[in-house]
């Protein structure tokens, strides 16, 4: 499985633990001081990274797109642009944010809407690109963004696979890290239209990169199913407040439940364990209460052959023979006498 060091010091793939994102997307309000208070709430939930989007909205959107009358209840504008504009730091403050998530010692980083984002953020220094669905069949922005060489992780929600392939093979020209979120573009996604198991399309079909998921459904269970599908890479929008103005409020996690996503994931993942089966330390005990073993079935003299008959598997005390040898012992002779019940030991029998 894909594996490669995405920050310095942290790997992602292979049996690494899940890289958990914390969103934080537009669920500021366009407030710098809830945008901070964010990234601290994401650190203490466990996340491993905080995310922005930034935008340039005249190289994103056209003219006609920002004058557009933006009426929902989560607006902030009249129009479009203005909502937008209202949702978008500056340069400056995206620095300010930067120190603070390096202050609270959690990765930062933000997906950049356009060329002119993507440039800012590469000066601004963030260790890894990421490219929202938005711009997941932009392949010349994706190439420019490649040019950079810095690790990308692409999300997919809106695209067929045929696009998703084509993004593979224009990025393996590029020789750089790379991971494919699998996403369903909806906010919140229904559980019918998620299809966890492309997941493991990726997987076999882009072997050399990580596989992770970006999930917009409400609550956990769906996110920690991915990571028992082995994603590897966990996006999810965080929130303050899911009552909040904001079309993303009702697909994000609030603290408590970001908190217990984590947890959750981290505790699937030690329970994912290895492909090996043993009998482990922490069963000895049920074994010992409930395991059941060889008795004998009626009074039995010295010299018997054993046959199925003589013979029965309880629970028992004394611990005999294991159940498991019961065929093993037939036609083998009795070497003491055993009365009905008694437990069948290995030295009973030659
Ligand atoms: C596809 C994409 O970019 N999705 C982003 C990431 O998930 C979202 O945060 C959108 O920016 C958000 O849903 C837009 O909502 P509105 O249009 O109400 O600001
Ligand atoms: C839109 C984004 O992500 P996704 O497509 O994973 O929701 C983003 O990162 O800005």
């Amino acid at each position: 499985m894909a594996s490669f060091e995405l920050v310095p010091g942290c790997w992602v793939g292979g049996n690494c633990p899940c890289f958990i994102i914390a969103e934080i997307g537009q669920n500021h309000q366009g407030d710098i001081n809830i945008a901070k208070n964010m990234i601290e709430v994401a650190k203490k939930c466990g996340a491993n990274c905080v995310k922005f989007q930034k935008s340039d909205l005249n190289s994103r959107f056209n003219k006609a797109a920002l004058d557009r009358p933006y009426t929902s209840h989560h607006s902030w504008g009249n129009t479009y642009g203005q909502h937008r504009a209202h949702l978008e730091f500056s340069e400056s403050q995206f620095k300010e944010l930067k120190k603070h998530a390096e202050r609270h010692e959690i990765i930062f980083s933000a997906s950049g809407m356009d060329m002119v984002s993507l440039r800012f953020l590469n000066q601004l220094g963030v260790p890894f690109f990421k490219i929202g669905s938005g711009d997941a069949n932009n392949y010349s922005l994706i190439q420019d963004v490649a040019r950079f060489g810095k690790p990308l992780i692409v999300s997919t929600g809106m695209q067929s696979i045929d696009t998703v392939q084509k993004v593979y093979y224009l990025l393996k020209q590029f020789n750089i890290k790379l991971g494919f979120l699998h996403c369903v573009s909806a906010y919140p996604a229904p559980p019918s239209d998620i299809n966890l198991r492309v997941i493991q399309s990726y997987q076999e079909k882009f072997p050399d990169v990580v596989i992770g998921y970006s999930g917009h459904e409400t609550g956990t269970d769906i996110s920690i199913a991915a990571v028992a599908l082995g994603a590897k890479i966990l996006e999810r929008h965080l929130t303050l407040d899911k009552t909040w103005k904001g079309s993303d409020h009702c697909a994000s996690l609030d603290p408590e439940e970001f908190q217990q996503l984590v947890s959750q994931v981290r505790n699937v993942e030690t329970a994912l364990g290895s492909h090996i089966k043993i009998v482990r330390e922490s069963e000895i005990a049920c074994y010992r209460k409930l395991g059941k073993t060889l008795v004998a079935s009626q009074n039995l003299q010295c010299g018997t052959v054993l046959s199925e008959d003589m013979l029965d598997i309880k629970v028992s005390e004394p611990k005999g023979l294991n159940a498991d040898q019961f065929y093993n012992v037939i036609g083998h002779t009795l070497i003491h006498d055993k009365e009905y019940d008694d437990s069948i030991f290995e030295e009973d029998i030659s």
